[in-house]
C-alpha cells in the first residue's frame, strides 16, 4: 500500500493563519418561500443575509443509490469532511444483494452457522426512508437466508415516521407480513416479534439515553414489554389510535402466542443480524449486543448469540466484529490532513449531533487524530422530550462555547453542527420549527461576531434540507391532504439544495465563487475549506467552490 503523503501544498495566493468557523445547520435547505417553509417564515436575519451558492446535498452527489434520495446528516457529514464521493451503506447493500456477494462472505456464513439449530433475529427499522435502512433490502435479507437454511426467522421491528411519513408504518407491517406469510406456506417459521417507535425504542444516538435502548433490549432480547398483541398489525394499529402515539414513538410490544408467551426471545444458540446500514443509532444496541463487560444497563439475561451488523459500525471500535457488508472505507478525511499540516482544531455540537462533527465528520471515525491539536466539547442534549417542546435546543450553549473558542486564539478551525431546524423539522411541529430557525440564526450570529473580533473567515453551510420544507408535495408541488382533508406534515429530510456561504474579514477581498463548476456538491466543500487554511486540496478531492481574481 502506498504511504500517504500528508503534506498539503501552500494555496498560490491565500495565506494560512486565519481562523476559519465552519458552521453546519442540520436540515437547512433553499426552498421557495410559503408558510410551510420555517426558514423563510423564521425572523433569520443573519443567514438571510449571507451571499449564498446553492450546492447539491442528496442522491448521487452525497454517494447514494439514485437521485430520488434525499440527503442525510451521515452521507452529508462524510461529504463534507472526506471531500470526495464515496458509495455509502444503501448503495453497497444493494450492490452486495445484486451480485449475490453477500451470502458468499464471512458474515453471512457466520450467522448461517445457528441456522440448523437456532432462530435467526432481524432488528431494525422497518420503512423505505433509505436513511438507517431500506424495506426491500430486508425483504430479500429475509428471503435469502430462508432460502439458505432459516427455518426459524423472527423480525423486531421499528416503526419510522421520521424518514417517511407518519402513520406509513401500517403498510410497511402489510407488506413484511405478506412476505412471511408466503414463508411460513413454505414452512418457513417466521414471524414479527417485537416492536417499537424508533426515538423511544433502540435507535437513540451517542449515547444520549441509554433507556431507549434498554426498552428496545427488554422486548427483543428478554421478550418483555408493557404492551402485548397477537399479531404486529394489530399492535401498530392500536397504540396509533390510543395512547394516541406516533410511529416514532409507538411504546414497546411483544407479540404473543395464545397462552401469552412472547413468540420470539433471543436465546443462547441464535442468530442475530441489525440491518440497519448507518451506524449512528445502531452502535449501541451493537455494544449491548457484543461488549462482554456491558455496563449501561441490566440486560439480564445475555444470550450466547451470532451477532452481525448489516454494516460494521465503527471501524475503530470494530463493533461489530462480524459483519454483513464492508462499510464504505472513508480515509484521508479533510480533518485528518488539516491537523497534520497544523491546524488546530476545535469542534463542538450537543449530544444528538455530535458525532456528526467528530464521527462522521472524519470519516466514521471516533476519537482525535491528534490530540494535542485537537478539542472536541460535546453539550449534553436534553432527553427524554420531543425537541418541539425545547426547540431552542442548545445552540445558545454551542454558539458561547464557539465564540469563546475562537476568542481563545487557540483554534485555527472551529466546526460546529446546529441541530435545531433539523431535531425540531423531524417533529412536524411548524410553530416549533419557526422558533428553532432563529435560535439557529441567533447561534450563527454569536459565531460570526466572534470571527469579524478575530479577522477570521466564516462558512456557513447545511447538510441536507428539512426545515424549509414541512409539507408532503403532489407532482406539481402543491401541498398535499390527507383523508381527513389536512395538509400531510412532512417530517423528513427533503430533496432541496444547501447554502454554503463564505465570508469574514479574513478573506482574501479576490476571492469569488467560481461559475465553471456544473452542478457543485457537499464534496465540494472540502477542498474550499482547506483553501481558507491556506492550502490546496489533495488531487483526488473534489474541486474549490472558490477561485481568487485580482483585486
Ligand atoms: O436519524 C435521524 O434522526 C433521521 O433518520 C435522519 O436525520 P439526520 O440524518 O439529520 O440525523
Ligand atoms: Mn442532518
Ligand atoms: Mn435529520
Amino acid at each position: 500500500m502506498a504511504t500517504t503523503n500528508w503534506t498539503l501544498p501552500d494555496h498560490p495566493t491565500l495565506p494560512k493563519g486565519k481562523t476559519v468557523a465552519v458552521v453546519v445547520l442540520d436540515g437547512w435547505g433553499e426552498a421557495s418561500p410559503d408558510q410551510y417553509n420555517c426558514i423563510h417564515v423564521a425572523q433569520t436575519p443573519v443567514t438571510d443575509s449571507l451571499k449564498n451558492r446553492l450546492v447539491k446535498a442528496h442522491g448521487t452527489a452525497v454517494g447514494l443509490p439514485s437521485d430520488d434520495d434525499m440527503g442525510n446528516s451521515e452521507v452529508g457529514h462524510n461529504a463534507l469532511g472526506a471531500g470526495r464521493i464515496f458509495a455509502q451503506g444503501a448503495k453497497l447493500v444493494d450492490a452486495a444483494l445484486a451480485s449475490g456477494k453477500i451470502w458468499e462472505d464471512e458474515g453471512f456464513n457466520y450467522i448461517k452457522e445457528s441456522f440448523d439449530k437456532g432462530t435467526l433475529h432481524l432488528i431494525g427499522l422497518l420503512s423505505d426512508g433509505g436513511v438507517h435502512s431500506r424495506l426491500d433490502q430486508v425483504q430479500l435479507i429475509v428471503k435469502g437466508a430462508s432460502e439458505r437454511g432459516a427455518k426459524r426467522i423472527r423480525l423486531h421491528i421499528l416503526t419510522d415516521g421520521r424518514d417517511v411519513l407518519d402513520g406509513s408504518s401500517v403498510g410497511f407491517v402489510e407488506t413484511i407480513e405478506k412476505d412471511l406469510a408466503q414463508l411460513r406456506e413454505q414452512g418457513v417459521d417466521a414471524r414479527i416479534a417485537s416492536g417499537g417507535g424508533r426515538m423511544y425504542v433502540t435507535m437513540d444516538r451517542y449515547e444520549n439515553d441509554w433507556s431507549v435502548v434498554k426498552r428496545g433490549w427488554d422486548a427483543q432480547v428478554l421478550g418483555e414489554a408493557p404492551y402485548k398483541f397477537p399479531n404486529a398489525l394489530e399492535a401498530v394499529k392500536t397504540l396509533r389510535a390510543e395512547p394516541k402515539a406516533n410511529d416514532q414513538y409507538l411504546p414497546p410490544f411483544v407479540i404473543v402466542d395464545e397462552s401469552g408467551k412472547s413468540v420470539g426471545p433471543i436465546v443462547d444458540g441464535d442468530a442475530v443480524v441489525t440491518f440497519n446500514f448507518r451506524a449512528d443509532r445502531m452502535v449501541m444496541l451493537a455494544k449491548a449486543l457484543e461488549f462482554p463487560d456491558f455496563d449501561k444497563f441490566d440486560r439480564v439475561r445475555v444470550p450466547k448469540i451470532k451477532y452481525a451488523g448489516m454494516l460494521q459500525y465503527d471501524g475503530e471500535l470494530k463493533l461489530p466484529s462480524k459483519y454483513l457488508v464492508s462499510p464504505p472505507l472513508i480515509e484521508r478525511t479533510s480533518g485528518e490532513y488539516l491537523v497534520k499540516n497544523g491546524v488546530r482544531t476545535f469542534a463542538c455540537s450537543e449530544t444528538v449531533k455530535f458525532g456528526h462533527v467528530t464521527f462522521f465528520w472524519n470519516g466514521n471515525r471516533s476519537g482525535y487524530f491528534d490530540e494535542t491539536r485537537e478539542e472536541y466539547v460535546e453539550i449534553p442534549s436534553d432527553s427524554g422530550i420531543t425537541f418541539n417542546e425545547q426547540p431552542k435546543m442548545k445552540a445558545l450553549e454551542i454558539a458561547e462555547k464557539t465564540r469563546d473558542a475562537i476568542l481563545s486564539g487557540k483554534f485555527d478551525q472551529v466546526r460546529i453542527n446546529l441541530p435545531n431546524g433539523d431535531m425540531v423539522g423531524h417533529t412536524g411541529d411548524i410553530e416549533a420549527t419557526v422558533v428553532a430557525c432563529k435560535a439557529a440564526d441567533e447561534a450563527v450570529k454569536m459565531v460570526l461576531d466572534a470571527v469579524e473580533q478575530v479577522g477570521g473567515i466564516y462558512l456557513v453551510t447545511a447538510d441536507h434540507g428539512n426545515a424549509e420544507d414541512m409539507v408532503k408535495r403532489n407532482k406539481a408541488g402543491e401541498p398535499m391532504l390527507d383523508k381527513s382533508g389536512s395538509i400531510q406534515i412532512l417530517t423528513s429530510h427533503t430533496l432541496q439544495p444547501v447554502p454554503v456561504a463564505i465570508g469574514g474579514p479574513g478573506l482574501h477581498p479576490g476571492v469569488r465563487f467560481r461559475s465553471d463548476i456544473q452542478t457543485p456538491g457537499l464534496a465540494n466543500v472540502a477542498a474550499t475549506v482547506m483553501n481558507l487554511h491556506g492550502f490546496q486540496a489533495p488531487a483526488d478531492y473534489e474541486t474549490t467552490l472558490i477561485e481568487v481574481v485580482d483585486k
